[in-house]
């Protein structure tokens, strides 16, 4: 059966648990109760990987004891970690909903979810005994809850491998893995470039794809979500390395002086032209030209940048010969250029040329697994000459429920902040900045699916519960009966909530 609980709540109640628990097994029995204030009744296995093997760990229920006693509990772990090997096959991309009727019925599962942690490099499997009973809304809050497991359990193995002194871990579960190898299966693209999530792993696939090329490349993406840090790792990896790429940003420069600052000019062109300037595109000459904030481009100058874009070559301002420059080019912006092109702010043919090869930057709300990584990069970069080492969970907890307006940048700052004003060698309390924007951090936090459940509920309160007939719930929603039914379910809404 489907619980209530907010996602909110489960996640602050597991958090405060995990700092208080003081043995692996107590975090497990913590995680478990988190689990089922998700779903009732579940047991799971949570698998670490090894290189090639995966050790485990087990939830305390009733069942998988019973499991344990079971002459088939060989077969049991054998499914289970069939199951968890196939991962390897698609490195680990995908969560699954896995139904294998033959093969659970024995042990009466009727429905297995599994959850790749990429950043940990651990599997859960979560098993029911019900019917229908996951869904897919509550599959963030066990990520980031199982995220959180693995950590502490790894903490805590680490601690007791250091009071141990070099004697063999012992605690429960018997071996564990415990690394800061670069995680095997997962790209780093570059040593600063912090993220191992779903989401940035898409991004590693594209620059992979596409560094090598001459190919003209659009960074899109929200303000502070790493765009310059990208189109910098990009022009590292390429061939052009070996010169600076040639930055210009399209937003801080002048109007008047953007064009110069593009091409050039010769000494006397213009008022104030005493010397010969040589442009940002000559001086990218045999590299990269990284154009921020293209959005911003003044559509006047559009026509001259799309020349170069097309012909690869232009003329100083005041000059008669025709420069040919060879330049790979990446742009980003922040706008919406579709948006900017329909309004006719941005020049159709310019677009088309910048969108050749688009890579959007996902905002760091959709990508909160990484934030316990970036949290120690940040850590590891300003803490030069003090003793901070790490994150109190508490605090940790507070980042991983802020939305993050603000991207890696408010993050970045914060962090930065936190340290100087950090004591001893822990960050025990993280004060959010209020300086982006209320609306944008309620847009974050809520779902489509929690505005249509609050509003489902609040219909069903009018109607004093009534779904069917003239003044029941179905009518004023514009649905019919069955399909409200239906996404009740599916929203976990019962008769008795509402
Ligand atoms: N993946 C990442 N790993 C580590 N640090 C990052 C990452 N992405 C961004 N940062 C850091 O976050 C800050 C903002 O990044 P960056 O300037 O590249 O963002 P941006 O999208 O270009 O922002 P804007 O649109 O405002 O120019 C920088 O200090 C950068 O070092």
């Amino acid at each position: 059966m489907k619980n209530q609980a907010s996602d909110l709540s489960i996640l602050t109640d597991l958090c405060t648990a995990l700092a208080k628990a003081e043995r692996v097994e107590v975090l497990v029995d913590v995680f478990e109760k988190c689990i089922h204030q998700l779903w009732h009744g579940v047991f799971f296995s949570l698998y670490f990987s090894e290189e090639n093997a995966y050790q485990f760990v087990l939830s305390n229920t009733d069942r998988m004891y019973q499991l344990k006693e079971d002459d088939a509990w060989e077969m049991f772990k054998n499914i289970e970690q069939r199951l968890v090997a196939d991962l390897k096959t698609d490195n680990f991309r995908q969560n699954v909903f896995y139904k294998d009727a033959e093969l659970w019925q024995k042990f009466e599962i009727t429905e297995t979810l599994i959850l790749k942690l990429l950043e940990v490099k651990a599997v859960l499997l979560v098993h029911t005994t019900e019917l229908r009973i996951f869904d897919i809304q509550q599959l963030n809050v066990l990520r980031v809850a199982t995220n959180l497991l693995v950590k502490s359990i790894n903490e805590h193995c680490y601690l007791q491998k250091i009071a141990q002194l070099g004697t063999e871990l012992q605690s429960y579960p018997q071996k564990l893995w415990i690394s800061t190898e670069p995680e095997q299966g997962f790209t780093q693209i570059a040593p600063n470039v912090i993220g191992t999530s779903p989401a940035i792993q898409e991004v590693y696939q594209q620059i992979n794809q596409v560094a090598k090329t001459d190919s003209t490349i659009l960074l899109l993406g929200e303000s502070g979500t790493g765009k310059e840090v990208i189109a910098k790792t990009i022009h590292e990896s390429s061939e052009r390395k070996n010169k600076a790429m040639i930055k210009v940003n399209c937003a801080t420069i002048p109007t008047h002086l953007l064009e110069s600052e593009f091409f050039g000019h010769e000494k006397g062109s213009f008022t104030g032209a005493s010397q010969r300037r040589i442009g940002k595109f000559e001086q990218a000459n045999g590299s990269t030209i990284f154009l921020d904030e293209i959005g911003e481009l003044p559509i006047e100058l559009q026509m001259k940048l799309l020349r170069v874009l097309q012909e690869r070559e232009f003329e100083r301002i005041g000059g008669y010969s025709t420069i040919k420059v060879n330049v790979r080019i990446i742009a980003a912006t922040n706008k919406n250029l579709a948006k900017e092109v329909n309004e006719g702010r941005f020049r159709l043919d310019l677009y088309y040329r910048l969108n050749v090869f688009p890579i959007e930057l996902p905002a760091l709300r959709e990508r909160k697994e990484d934030i316990p990584l970036l949290v120690d990069f940040f850590i590891q970069k300003y803490a030069k000459g003090k003793n901070i080492k790490t994150i109190s969970n508490k605090a940790l907890e507070q980042l991983m429920l802020h939305s993050w307006p603000g991207n890696i940048r408010e993050l970045e700052h914060l962090i930065e902040r936190s340290v100087l004003t950090a004591k001893g060698d822990t960050i025990k309390e993280v004060k959010i900045s209020t300086l982006y924007t209320q609306d944008h951090e309620d847009f974050a936090l809520q779902t489509l699916a929690d505005i249509e459940r609050e509003h489902i509920l609040k219909v069903l309160k009018i109607c004093n519960g009534k779904i069917f007939g003239q003044h029941g719930a179905a009518i004023r929603l514009g649905l019919p009966p069955t399909t409200l039914i239906s996404k009740m379910q599916k929203l976990g809404i019962t008769k008795k909530i509402a």
